[in-house]
């Protein structure tokens, strides 16, 4: 089956909406410490890049019934606080969509806003399509002036068919282990994959597309591994243990979002590691779009115990152990080390 015409779509959604977030960041960035403390300016990003995406997935495939599970809802923009931040919401809004031609956004109202947020509640599931949305992944990042990523992927049948990662922070050229701060000249990536199809990478300000692949090495030495930024989010304890085990040298590269799986799919490392504290459930719009970039890519996504992701099962995607993406060859050795890590960890408790 060709996605072809939803590739299209998404693209173009993740793309504005890329293009919002950052007139949202530069003036974050440009702000005092007083507003920076304040947690507004992001929400208006994520909210506005929702209904952005929303907005443009409906008038690109009007003859699709359309169903987004989203992360975000409208619920704290109906109370007083709310309304000024609804109205730079939709101004954002109009502002961005005015810079494409066939779009006449002027007419957009607050409440068409609201009800473009809110298409995002869908629950998903193991029929039928449904669109996977994260407007912003990284929130923690994107305040900081770091790595954050716009991440959308579309579930046919409970898989995953396509997905689209735009990360305007990623450097185009590969981050390795000796990564520093990221400037933003020559930064803006865009990965797009489909089911069968390769991944592929261009500039998000318009380039012609390479394809990409994750990392040929089978040699844990020469391997590095990403992680979150946020400690809180991954135990950097345990992905150390296991790199120690698995003869990997590089220290870990620390990124936030879904970059990562950007990264990992274009060879920059060869291992992402992710375990959440226990209790924490995952979401799809956290791994859905990444997971087939990194596919795609040559690569593997699973759990810490091995099984592949499953994405059927509602907004949770529930998981044993962490979840972790390398090459086919790393693959075998990774477990093992995880394995190993895991059962020390509890014997030690
Ligand atoms: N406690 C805890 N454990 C694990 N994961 C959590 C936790 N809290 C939040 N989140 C989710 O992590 C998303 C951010 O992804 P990363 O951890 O890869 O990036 S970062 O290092 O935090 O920036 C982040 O996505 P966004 O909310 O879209 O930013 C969350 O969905
Ligand atoms: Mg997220
Ligand atoms: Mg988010
Ligand atoms: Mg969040």
């Amino acid at each position: 089956m060709s996605y072809e015409k939803e590739l299209a779509a998404a693209k173009k959604a993740a793309t504005l909406a890329a293009r919002l977030c950052q007139k949202v960041q530069k003036a974050l960035l440009q702000s005092d410490v007083q507003s920076k403390s304040d947690k507004s300016p992001v929400t208006v990003a994520d909210y506005g890049s929702q209904a952005l995406i929303s907005f443009v997935l409906e008038r690109e495939l009007p003859s699709e019934p359309f169903s987004l599970v989203a992360e975000e809802d409208s619920g704290d923009l109906h109370n007083e606080s709310g309304q000024e931040t609804l109205k730079r919401i939709t101004e954002y809004v109009i502002d961005t969509l005015a810079s494409e031609e066939t779009y006449d956004s002027s007419s957009i109202t607050k409440e068409d806003v609201i009800r473009a947020i809110d298409s995002g509640k869908s629950e998903g599931g193991s029929s039928g399509r449904h669109w996977v949305l994260d407007p912003i992944d990284g929130t923690k990042g994107f305040v900081r002036g770091d790595q954050y990523a716009i991440a959308l992927a579309l579930l046919h049948e409970g898989k995953v068919v396509l997905g689209v990662l735009a990360c305007p922070n990623l450097p185009l050229a590969s981050i390795g282990s000796n990564h520093q701060h990221s400037s933003s000249k020559d930064a803006g990536c865009l990965f797009f994959a489909t089911i069968g199809e390769g991944t592929y990478m261009q500039a998000l300000d318009g380039s012609s597309p390479t394809r990409v692949y994750v990392t040929a090495t089978d040699n844990p030495a020469e391997a590095s591994f990403f992680e979150s930024f946020e400690a809180a989010h991954s135990s950097h304890g345990l992905s150390s243990s296991i790199a120690e085990k698995l003869g990997v040298k590089a220290p870990p590269v620390r990124i936030d979002s879904q970059a990562k799986y950007g990264a990992l799919s274009r060879g920059d490392g060869a291992i992402y590691m992710r375990f959440a504290r226990k209790g924490y459930r995952e979401k799809i719009w956290d791994h859905a779009a990444g997971s087939i970039v990194v596919t795609e890519a040559g690569g593997m996504v699973t759990d810490g115990a091995g099984n592949p992701l499953d994405f059927s099962k509602g907004r949770f995607l529930d998981v044993d152990s962490g979840i972790i993406a390398t090459n086919q060859k790393l693959m075998p050795l990774l477990l093992r080390a995880v394995k190993e890590s895991l059962n020390e960890k509890a014997s030690s408790l």
